[in-house]
C-alpha cells in the first residue's frame, strides 16, 4: 500500500499535509478527483441496486469531492440528484461543481424516495461547529426513512479530532476517507457513526503523512521489536517474576485472574501475595502460581528485598485504600515497574500528585483505568468537553509520568512523552466482569519480562483482544485468562481495523 495505514492524523494536521503536498507540486484538484472517484467506486460496489444517488454538497472541499463523485456516477449511467449550496468561486470545489452537469437544488428540497442512497459531502475536515438546522433536517430525514448514507471523509456533524459529534450527525453505513485515518474514525462514538471505513490512497506520498501527532492505531509495529525473546537457553528467572497483590478473601478472585494472565503472557514466575486469611483459598486454586502470605508493610519490605521480583500488579479486588497507598509507595521505592488497576487507582484519588511524584524518573508506572476510575483520578480532565479521549489520556500520562491505558471500546494507550495509540479492534464481548483484571495481569507479565512500559501496554491491549477472539462470544473472564498466549513474533498484523 502506498500509504501508511497505521498513523492517525488530526484534521488540522491533514491540512498541513495537503499544503506540503501542494508545495511538492501535487495538484490539489487532482487529489479531489481521486477522492471523488473513490467515493463513486464505493457507492457502485456496495449499492448496485440504488435507484437514485442523492449527493448532498457543502460549501467547502468536502462538497467538491461530492461534485466529482456525482459527475463520475452520472457518467456510469447512475441517476444522480444534487442538493446543497454552490461553493465560493475560485477554488477546487467551484471547479468540480462547474464540471458536473445538471442542477443543484436547495438542501430542503430533498424528498426521500425508496431506492435512494445518500452521499454525505456536506462537511469533512473543515467542520468547526454544530451543523445548522437545514443540515439537521436532512440528517433527520435520512434517519427516519432508513436511507443508507455513504459519508465523504467523515459523517457530517462528527469531529475528526475527538470522535464526538458537535450536534446532529449522520450515521453512515460507509465512510470513505483519504490518505490517513483521523482519530474520530476510531474514537467512540465516531467509530460507530462511520460504519465501515474505507481508507483510500489519493496520491499523497506516505512520507508526507508523518505529522507531529505521534498517534497511531494500535498495531504490532509499535511494540514487536520489544517483545520478550523466547530463548532456548532461558530459565524461569530470565522471564521475570511477577507479584500480584490479592485483596481479602471475598474479592480474591480478581488477583487470580491477573496472575493466570500474567503467567500465560510469559512471566517466568508469578506469586500471588494475599492477606494471611486468604492464602488457603488462593492455594486451593493454584498449582503453577506461587503463594505468599503478606500482612503489612514490614512483611512487604522484607519480600521486596528479593531482587528477582521484577514487576507488580496492585488493585484488582484489593479493597483497603490505605493499604493500597502504603504498598504503592513501597513499590515505587523499588524502582521496578508497577501496574495500578481498579482499587489501586481509586485509592489515589485524593493524592494524585503524590503518586506522580513517587514515580519520577524513568517511566515505570502503568495505570489501567476504565471510564469511571479515570474520572475519579482525573475529574478535571474528564469534565473538559474540549478534550478528546486521546487528549485526556495524554494529559493524565504527563501528569503522573505514567503510561495510561484508558480502557473502553476505544482503549487509548498514552505515554508521558505524548506517544499514543488507539485500539479499535477488540471484540465487544470483551466488556465483561473481570476482563480488566486479565488485562492488568497481561501487562504485568510483559513488564516482568522487562518490556518498556508503553510498548508493553500496546502489546497487552492487543493480546487481550486476541484472547477474547479465541475465547469467543459468551466467554467469562476465566475463559479469557485461559486464552492468553505469549506474544507471537510471527503474528500477522493483528491490529488492523
Ligand atoms: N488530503 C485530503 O484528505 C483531501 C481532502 N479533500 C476533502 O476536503 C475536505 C476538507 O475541505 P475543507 O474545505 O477544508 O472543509 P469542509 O468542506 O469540511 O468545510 C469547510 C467549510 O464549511 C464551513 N463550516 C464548517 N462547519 C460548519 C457548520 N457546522 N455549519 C456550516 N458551515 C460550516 C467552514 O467554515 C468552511 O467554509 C476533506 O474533508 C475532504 O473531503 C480534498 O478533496 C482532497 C484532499
Ligand atoms: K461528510
Amino acid at each position: 500500500m502506498a500509504i501508511d495505514d497505521t498513523r492517525l492524523v488530526t484534521p488540522a494536521a491533514m491540512g498541513a499535509i495537503d499544503a506540503a503536498a501542494a508545495r511538492g507540486g501535487i495538484d490539489s484538484f487532482t487529489l479531489m478527483q481521486a477522492a471523488g472517484a473513490h467515493v463513486a467506486a464505493v457507492v457502485l460496489a456496495h449499492y448496485p441496486d440504488a435507484l437514485r444517488v442523492v449527493v448532498v454538497c457543502g460549501p467547502g472541499n468536502n462538497g467538491g469531492d461530492g461534485h466529482v463523485a456525482a459527475r463520475l456516477l452520472m457518467q456510469s449511467g447512475v441517476a444522480v440528484a444534487r442538493f446543497g449550496a454552490p461553493p465560493k468561486p475560485g477554488g477546487d470545489a467551484a471547479r468540480a461543481f462547474t464540471e458536473c452537469p445538471g442542477s443543484l437544488a436547495p438542501l430542503e428540497d430533498w424528498q426521500p424516495r425508496a431506492g435512494d442512497v445518500v452521499i454525505d459531502a456536506l462537511f469533512g475536515a473543515g467542520l468547526d461547529r454544530a451543523v445548522g438546522d437545514d443540515v439537521a433536517a436532512v440528517i433527520a430525514r435520512a434517519e427516519a426513512t432508513g436511507t443508507p448514507v455513504v459519508a465523504v471523509d467523515l459523517p457530517s456533524g462528527l469531529s475528526g479530532r475527538t470522535g464526538a459529534p458537535t450536534g446532529p450527525c449522520f450515521r453512515a453505513e460507509h465512510t470513505v476517507t483519504f490518505a490517513a485515518r483521523k482519530p474520530g474514525h476510531l474514537l467512540m462514538p465516531g467509530r460507530a457513526l462511520c460504519g465501515r471505513l474505507h481508507l483510500c490512497d489519493i496520491g499523497i506520498p506516505a512520507r508526507l503523512i508523518a505529522s507531529d501527532d505521534r498517534l497511531w492505531r494500535n498495531h504490532p509495529g509499535l511494540y514487536s521489536d520489544h517483545l520478550p525473546v523466547a530463548d532456548a537457553a532461558a530459565h524461569k528467572y530470565t522471564h521475570g517474576h511477577l507479584a500480584v497483590f490479592s485483596g481479602p478473601l471475598i474479592s480474591s478472585g480478581a488477583a487470580r485472574l491477573a496472575a493466570v494472565a500474567g503467567l500465560r503472557a510469559g512471566a517466568g514466575l508469578v506469586t500471588v501475595a494475599s492477606p494471611p486469611n486468604a492464602v488457603l483459598t488462593q492455594a486451593s486454586h493454584f498449582t503453577a502460581i506461587m503463594q505468599r502470605a503478606l500482612g503489612g508493610a514490614d512483611a512487604l519490605a522484607d519480600w521486596l528485598g528479593d531482587r528477582r521480583l521484577s514487576a507488580f500488579v496492585l488493585g484488582p479486588g484489593f479493597g483497603d485504600a490505605d493499604k493500597a497507598r502504603a504498598f504503592t509507595r513501597q513499590l515505587a521505592d523499588t524502582g521496578r515497574p508497577v501496574v495500578l488497576d481498579a482499587d489501586g487507582i481509586t485509592a489515589h484519588a485524593a493524592c494524585r500528585d503524590a503518586l506522580g511524584a513517587a514515580f519520577g524518573g524513568a517511566v515505570r508506572l502503568a495505570l489501567t483505568p476504565h471510564e469511571g476510575e479515570f474520572a475519579r483520578l482525573f475529574p478535571d480532565l474528564a469534565k473538559d468537553p474540549a478534550l478528546s479521549k486521546v487528549d485526556r489520556a495524554r494529559a493524565a500520562a504527563a501528569m503522573l509520568n505514567a503510561v495510561v491505558v484508558y480502557k473502553g471500546a476505544d482503549t487509548v494507550i498514552a505515554a508521558p512523552d505524548g506517544r499514543s495509540a488507539i485500539n479499535a479492534d477488540a471484540p465487544a464481548w470483551l466488556a465483561t466482569a473481570g476482563s480488566g483484571d486479565v488485562l492488568a495481569g497481561i501487562l504485568g507479565g510483559l513488564l516482568a519480562q522487562a518490556m518498556p512500559v508503553f510498548e508493553a501496554a500496546c502489546a497487552a491491549v492487543a493480546m487481550h483482544g486476541l484472547a477474547a477472539r479465541r475465547a469467543g462470544i459468551g466467554m467469562t473472564a476465566e475463559d479469557l485468562a485461559g486464552q492468553v498466549r505469549p506474544p507471537d513474533h510471527s503474528a500477522a498484523d493483528a491490529g488492523r481495523t
